[in-house]
């Protein structure tokens, strides 16, 4: 099967695309601007794709297109109306990530909880060198134990944190989709984000983004949660509104927040949460998939995804 891998570069020197290689006729590209899409997939029966935005227009333009294997969970850079218009099949990658992006939810959890950043630099600043006393404890710290964790996304990288959670001995909650009931799910309570939103002391979110989550975490909710409330997105830029968490962490509604994702990756034309006034933010750059094992667990599963394709055998897919 003849097949383009459009942004190669994008998982890294360090793994082994061999299986993938194995399982297509494959070309590789590192990267591949907006412009080049529809010319480098012009004879393609399968697109590799991890962040390239794949549109109806691209779709047109490759006729012998038949399936779009993502290279990430996260398929909101797909039109995937169009290609289930035109018979497109489109596979993602699934539970790939889980220990090293938990690792990375409580990484920001842990850090905005203790106050690590500041702590850091203010010994780097010689804060402590000058302390009349043995310690500094100009930050306040939160204890994580007894405090309501809310999951908002309970999928498989909303079921690692929930658990890692309780492990903290945090009161863990799930948020219900709309029209979900309220009620148990793994023996945590599963309630309303409304009503949890007011509860939460730490709010966690990883429900992909869609049309009907852009903007869920909007300045309204915002308002209604603690002023000591922490917020973490580490599933996509958009699901919490940028201005409106950046207006929140100045005006002092919430207490801090940690952002693994923002709507423009990479975000060259600025964006609200990188602005150098904002109080206890941690912004990191999409990094919290990335570890060499969950690429190389993505790759076998990429690899898995065109074979089965091709042998008529693939069972699950998104469209
Ligand atoms: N920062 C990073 O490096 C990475 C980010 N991600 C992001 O994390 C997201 C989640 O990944 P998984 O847990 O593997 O996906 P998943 O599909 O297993 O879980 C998503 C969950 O969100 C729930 N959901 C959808 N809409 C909701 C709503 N309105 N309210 C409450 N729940 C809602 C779904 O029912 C589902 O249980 C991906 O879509 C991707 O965007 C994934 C991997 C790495
Ligand atoms: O898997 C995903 O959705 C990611 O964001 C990593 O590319």
């Amino acid at each position: 099967m003849k097949a383009v891998f459009l942004d190669a570069d994008t998982l890294g020197s360090d793994v082994d695309l061999g299986p993938m290689q194995a399982a297509a006729d494959l070309t590789l590209y590192g990267t591949s601007a907006p412009e080049q899409v529809a010319e480098r997939i012009a004879d393609a029966e399968a697109v590799v794709t991890n962040k390239v935005v794949l549109r109806d227009e691209h779709f047109a333009a490759a006729p012998d297109l038949r399936v779009v294997v993502v290279t990430a969970t996260g398929v909101n850079n797909i039109d995937l109306e169009a290609a289930g218009a035109r018979g497109i099949r489109v596979v993602n990658a699934i539970r790939y990530a889980r220990p090293v992006l938990v690792q990375h939810t409580f990484s920001l959890i842990l850090a905005l909880a203790n106050r690590l950043v500041d702590y850091v630099q203010d010994v780097r600043a010689g804060c402590w060198q000058q302390s009349p006393m043995f310690c500094r404890m100009d930050h306040p710290i939160i204890e994580l134990e007894g405090r309501t964790l809310v999951v908002l996304g309970y999928g498989d990288l909303g079921q690692g944190v929930a658990r890692l959670g309780q492990a903290f001995g945090m009161d863990v909650r799930i948020a219900a989709r709309p029209g979900q009931p309220e009620g148990e799910v793994d023996g945590f309570p599963r309630q309303s984000l409304e009503r949890l939103l007011p509860v939460a002391d730490v709010l966690s979110v990883h429900c992909l983004l869609s049309d009907d989550t852009r903007d869920l975490i909007d300045a309204q909710a915002l308002r209604t949660m603690k002023e000591s409330a922490l917020l973490v997105n580490t599933s996509r830029g958009g699901i919490v509104n940028e201005q409106a968490l950046a207006d929140a962490l100045r005006q002092g509604d919430i207490a801090g927040a940690g952002v693994d994702v923002l709507t423009q990756e990479p975000p060259v034309d600025g964006n609200p949460l990188l602005a150098d006034d904002i109080p206890n933010l941690l912004v990191t750059p999409h990094c919290a998939w990335a570890s060499q094992e969950a690429r190389q667990r993505m790759v076998q599963q990429s690899a898995d995804n065109l074979r089965d394709f091709a042998a008529g055998t693939l069972e699950r897919w998104v469209v």
